[in-house]
C-alpha cells in the first residue's frame, strides 16, 4: 500500500475567498491506498464516526471515481471534519496523490488539483480548489480557473478551533451575492498585500492582508465569541486574524515567538465564553507527502 500524509489547510485567509489557501504544518490526515477491483473506504481518527464509509458519500470515493482508479482506502483523520481546516480536502488530496502513485498515473501535483476538487464538490456543492491546492502542492496557493500559482512560505500561524460545528455547505449559504465597489477595491488591496507578504515571507504584510469586509463579517456571525477572540489575539501580538476557511476555526498570523502567547490568550477568551477550544501553534507548511 502507498501511504500519504496530507496537511490541514486554511483557505480564504480573509481577502482571498475561494482563491487563497495555505498548507499548515499540523494537523494532517494519513491515508493508505492500494489498487483494487472496487473502491472501499475504512475510516478512523478524529471525527471519523461522523464520516460515511460509503464511497458515494466520502470525498475519497469521489476522487477515486474522478481518476477512474478503484482502490482500497484507509483514512486516519487528523483533521476534524467541519472545522474550517480543510478536513475533506486533506482526505481528497491524500487520495489523489496516493492513487496517482499506486497506479503510476504520471499526473503532476497541479494536474491532481481538479481531481481532488471533485471531492470538495461532493461535500460542499462546489468544486472549490482553495483547500485541495495547498493540501497537494504545499505552501501558499492562488487557485483560479486558469490554474494554481504556488509559493513556499513559512509564515508562523496560530489556529484556534472551538468546539462548534459549521459545515462548509451551511457557511456558503451566508456569503453575500454582491458587494459595493468600494469594498471590492479594499479587498483587492488587502489581497495584493497578503500575496506580497507570502512571497516575502513577511508576517506583518500577510496579517495586513487578512482583512475582508465582504465575506468574513457574515461568517463571523456563525462563530460565538469571534469578535472578542479576534481582538484578544491582536492584543497578544497577532499581525492579522480571520476566519479559517468556512470556520469555526480562527487563524492568526504572527511572528514566531508570539505563537504560544496568542494561542493561550485565544483559548482563555473562548473559555470565558464557556466554549471549549484547542489551539495549534503551526505555520505555512508542506503539501502531501508520500511515504
Ligand atoms: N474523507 C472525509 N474527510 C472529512 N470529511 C468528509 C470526508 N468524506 C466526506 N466528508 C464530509 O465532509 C464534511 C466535512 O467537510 P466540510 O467542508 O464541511 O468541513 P471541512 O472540510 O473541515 O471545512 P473547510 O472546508 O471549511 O475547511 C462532513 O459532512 C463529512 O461527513
Ligand atoms: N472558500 C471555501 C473554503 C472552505 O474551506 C469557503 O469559504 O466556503
Amino acid at each position: 500500500m502507498v501511504t500519504v500524509r496530507a496537511p490541514a489547510t486554511s483557505a480564504n485567509l480573509g481577502s482571498g475567498f475561494d482563491v487563497f489557501g495555505a498548507a499548515l504544518s499540523q494537523p494532517a490526515d494519513v491515508v493508505r491506498v492500494e489498487p483494487a477491483a472496487e473502491t472501499t473506504i475504512e475510516m478512523s481518527g478524529a471525527g471519523s464516526e461522523f464520516i460515511p464509509e460509503n464511497p458515494e458519500k466520502n470525498v475519497a470515493g469521489a476522487v477515486a471515481k474522478a481518476l477512474d482508479s478503484p482502490a482500497r482506502i484507509e483514512i486516519d483523520k487528523g483533521v476534524r471534519p467541519s472545522s474550517g481546516l480543510g478536513s475533506s480536502a486533506a482526505s481528497a488530496a491524500a487520495v489523489a496523490v496516493g492513487i496517482n502513485a499506486a497506479y503510476d498515473l504520471g499526473h503532476s501535483r497541479e494536474e491532481l488539483v481538479p481531481y481532488a476538487a471533485e471531492g470538495e464538490a461532493l461535500v460542499s456543492g462546489e468544486a472549490h480548489s482553495d483547500n485541495v491546492a495547498p493540501a497537494i502542492m504545499g505552501g501558499f496557493t492562488i487557485a483560479t480557473p486558469e490554474g494554481v500559482t504556488q509559493v513556499d512560505a513559512s509564515i508562523p500561524l496560530v489556529v484556534c478551533l472551538p468546539e462548534i460545528v459549521i459545515s462548509t455547505r451551511d457557511a456558503r449559504r451566508v456569503v453575500p451575492r454582491s458587494a459595493p465597489v468600494s469594498e471590492v477595491v479594499e479587498c483587492v488591496g488587502r489581497a495584493a498585500t497578503l500575496v506580497a507578504g507570502m512571497f516575502r515571507d513577511d508576517p506583518t504584510l500577510v496579517g495586513r492582508g487578512m482583512e475582508n469586509g465582504i465575506v468574513t463579517p457574515a461568517r463571523a456571525e456563525l462563530i460565538d465569541g469571534y469578535a472578542d477572540v479576534r481582538e484578544t489575539a491582536l492584543e497578544a501580538g497577532a499581525t492579522g486574524v480571520t476566519v479559517s476557511g468556512a470556520g469555526p476555526a480562527i487563524v492568526a498570523a504572527c511572528d514566531g515567538n508570539r505563537r504560544k502567547r496568542i494561542a493561550s490568550a485565544m483559548l482563555d477568551r473562548f473559555a470565558e465564553e464557556g466554549i471549549e477550544a484547542r489551539a495549534y501553534q503551526t505555520q505555512v507548511g508542506h503539501g502531501a507527502e508520500l511515504f
